[in-house]
C-alpha cells in the first residue's frame, strides 16, 4: 500500500493527544486496570506487506472480537444450518441487551450481540471435545502463532460479574436454543472473550476474510469466498451493535470491536487492519479507535464504498 506508513504516522500523531471524552470499560473489574493511554494501530495487507504505530505489538483483552473467530470456527463445523440458531439481522440495540430475545422466540438476532455469540458457543460446546483447548488450536493453527493465550484473570473476573450474560443464556435455555450446560456454555464465551492479542496479531488472523488469502484448518479451506462474504457482510450490519451504521457511514468497512478498546476491520480486496485504545464511547465502542480507522479509509481512499 502506498505512503501506508506516512499515513497512519501522521493520523496516529493527530490523534494521540486529543481530548477523549470515552471511559475504559470496568463492568468487568479486570479490564479497568488497563492504562488508558494505550494507543497502536497495525495494518498487514494481503501481499503480506505490514505497517505498524504506536503500541501495536502490546496483547491486550480483544473481547468481543473473538466472536469472529468463534462464528467462523461454528460455521465451518455446522454449515448453513448455523442460520437456524442465530439471524442476520442488526438489531439496533447494545451488545448486552435482552429486548428483542422474547419477542424472537429466543433466537437472537445475529452472532454477534452476546446473545448470538452465546449460541455460536453452545454450538462449537456441542462440538468440540475440549471447547476451550480446541478453539485455542484453532486460532494458533490460522494465526500460525503458538503464542495466543486466554487471560484467566480476565475470564475469572468477567463470570464474577457476568449478570447480564448468564440472564441471557438462561433465557435462551428456557426457549430450548442452548442445548449444553449453561455453566458450560459460559466458561467457554468467558474464556473467548478473554483471548489476548495485540494489533499486529489481530491484523494478521482476520486475513481469511480478504480474498484470495487460503488459510486451512486441520487441512481443510476455513472458509470459501461465498462463506468469507457472508461473515464480512455480518461485520458490515452487525460489528458495532447500535453504531454499525455510524461505523459504515463513516469508516466503510465490514468491522467489529470490543470492549477492550480494539476494532478491527476489513478491506476484503486489499488489507487488514486493527487499532487499539482502551476509552470507549457511549455505545461500548473505541473512541479514537474510530476516528482513526475514519481518517485512515479517508486519507487512503479504501472504503469499500
Ligand atoms: N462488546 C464486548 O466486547 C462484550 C464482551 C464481554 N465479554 C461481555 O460479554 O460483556
Amino acid at each position: 500500500m502506498k505512503n501506508c506508513q506516512n499515513i497512519i504516522e501522521r493520523i496516529y500523531s493527530d490523534l494521540k493527544d486529543i481530548k477523549d471524552d470515552g471511559k475504559v470499560a470496568n463492568y468487568i473489574p479486570e479490564l479497568g486496570t488497563i492504562s488508558p493511554n494505550n494507543f497502536g494501530a497495525h495494518i498487514t495487507t494481503a501481499k503480506k506487506e505490514s505497517f505498524g504505530i504506536g503500541d501495536y505489538d502490546k496483547k491486550f483483552s480483544i473481547q468481543s472480537i473473538s466472536k469472529i473467530l468463534s462464528l467462523t470456527l461454528a460455521y465451518h463445523l455446522e454449515g448453513e444450518n448455523l442460520w437456524k440458531r442465530v439471524d442476520v439481522e442488526p438489531s439496533g440495540n447494545a451488545f448486552n441487551s435482552l429486548q428483542q430475545l422474547d419477542d424472537d422466540c429466543g433466537i437472537p438476532r445475529n452472532p454477534f450481540i452476546n446473545a448470538g455469540a452465546i449460541v455460536i458457543c453452545d454450538v462449537l460446546v456441542t462440538h468440540l471435545e475440549n471447547p476451550k483447548d480446541d478453539f485455542l488450536k484453532f486460532c494458533r493453527e490460522i494465526a500460525n502463532n503458538q503464542t495466543l493465550e486466554y487471560c484467566k484473570k480476565v475470564a475469572a473476573s468477567e463470570r464474577e460479574t457476568g449478570y447480564r450474560n448468564f440472564a441471557l443464556c438462561n433465557f435462551i435455555k428456557s426457549f430450548g436454543n442452548i442445548k449444553n450446560d449453561v455453566e458450560d456454555v459460559l466458561d467457554f464465551y468467558f474464556h473467548i472473550c478473554a483471548l489476548e492479542m495485540s494489533c499486529k496479531e489481530l491484523s494478521e488472523i482476520f486475513l481469511y476474510l480478504t480474498e484470495d488469502v487460503k488459510i486451512t484448518y486441520k487441512e481443510k479451506e476455513i472458509l470459501n469466498k461465498n462463506e468469507a462474504k457472508r461473515i464480512n457482510a455480518i461485520m458490515l450490519t452487525c460489528g458495532f451493535y447500535d453504531e454499525a451504521g455510524e461505523f459504515a457511514f463513516k469508516v466503510g468497512l465490514p468491522g467489529k470491536s470490543g470492549v477492550g478498546g480494539g476494532i478491527i476491520a476489513v478491506q476484503p480486496n486489499e488489507y487488514c487492519i486493527a487499532v487499539w485504545s482502551p476509552k470507549l464511547n457511549k455505545k461500548g465502542n473505541s473512541y479514537k479507535g474510530m476516528l482513526f480507522l475514519e481518517e485512515f479509509t479517508t486519507a487512503t481512499t479504501s472504503s469499500i464504498f
